[in-house]
């Protein structure tokens, strides 16, 4: 499953790149708008930030299909050919991800609400579908069922796209769909961190240092003696 990181705070990117074995940078309109920032000056850091081979996804905001392979253009043009242009599954962009999976453009379907949008979004050459977990589960729907389905559909009738689940707000989400073995999860920073944020590790390491510096004298590591 790949994993990446669902967030534009720029320095908390890099933190998080930095310790954590991720493959790419998700964002969409709302989450560059917190940056407050030109949304091409974050994205061009976010790449620096991923590499040249790392993914980052970039959605669009017309709705209307011809302004979506414009904005496409443009979005591949300023931050490289690899960038996947985030569609969102309408009608419209359904369309739009007909004719820019014909040039090779990379897609993630998105704003994925039902199974059946997924499975029109890889017909359509889609590369990832990003149902909204949480979302749907608030709207009393089940998330994590509704991306297991997407995987199976797309497994059972044989097409190439990955689901790529979005929308997470705690562990136990994540970890449905990283045991299902979905293509990808794109997880916000704070629901990152509290993958292994527990109380018994950091006791475990704290009883092993204390006990290490019991014999050897504090501070000192495995170098100084
Ligand atoms: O419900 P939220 O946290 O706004 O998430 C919506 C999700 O959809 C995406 O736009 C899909 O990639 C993510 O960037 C984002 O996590």
């Amino acid at each position: 499953m790949k994993f990446i990181i669902d967030d534009a705070d720029i320095e908390k990117v890099r933190e998080i790149w930095d310790l954590y074995p991720c493959d790419g940078v998700t964002t969409n309109p709302s989450i560059l708008a917190k940056s407050g920032r030109n949304p091409y000056e974050v994205l061009t850091e976010l790449r620096e930030i991923v590499g040249k081979d790392g993914e980052l996804h970039v959605q669009v905001v017309s709705k209307d299909a011809e302004g979506m392979v414009k904005e496409a253009a443009v979005i591949r043009e300023r931050l490289g050919e690899n960038t996947f242009v985030k569609i969102p599954t309408t009608p419209q962009g359904l369309k739009a991800m007909k004719i820019l999976s014909a040039q090779g453009v990379n897609i993630t379907a998105t704003a994925i609400y039902t199974p059946m949008q997924g499975f029109l979004a890889a017909k359509a050459g889609a590369k990832y579908a990003a149902p909204y977990v949480n979302r749907i589960d608030n709207m009393g729907y089940d998330g994590i069922k509704t991306a297991m389905d997407i995987h199976d559909i797309f497994e059972n009738n044989g097409l190439n796209t990955e689901v790529l689940a979005a929308s997470f707000k705690n562990s136990q989400q994540v970890l449905e769909l990283t045991k299902y073995g979905i293509g990808a999860a794109t997880v916000g920073t704070a629901v990152i961190e509290g993958l292994i944020k527990n109380a018994a590790i950091t006791s475990a390491i704290d009883a092993f240092v204390d006990d290490f510096a019991g014999l050897v004298g504090e501070g000192k590591t495995m170098m100084d003696c």
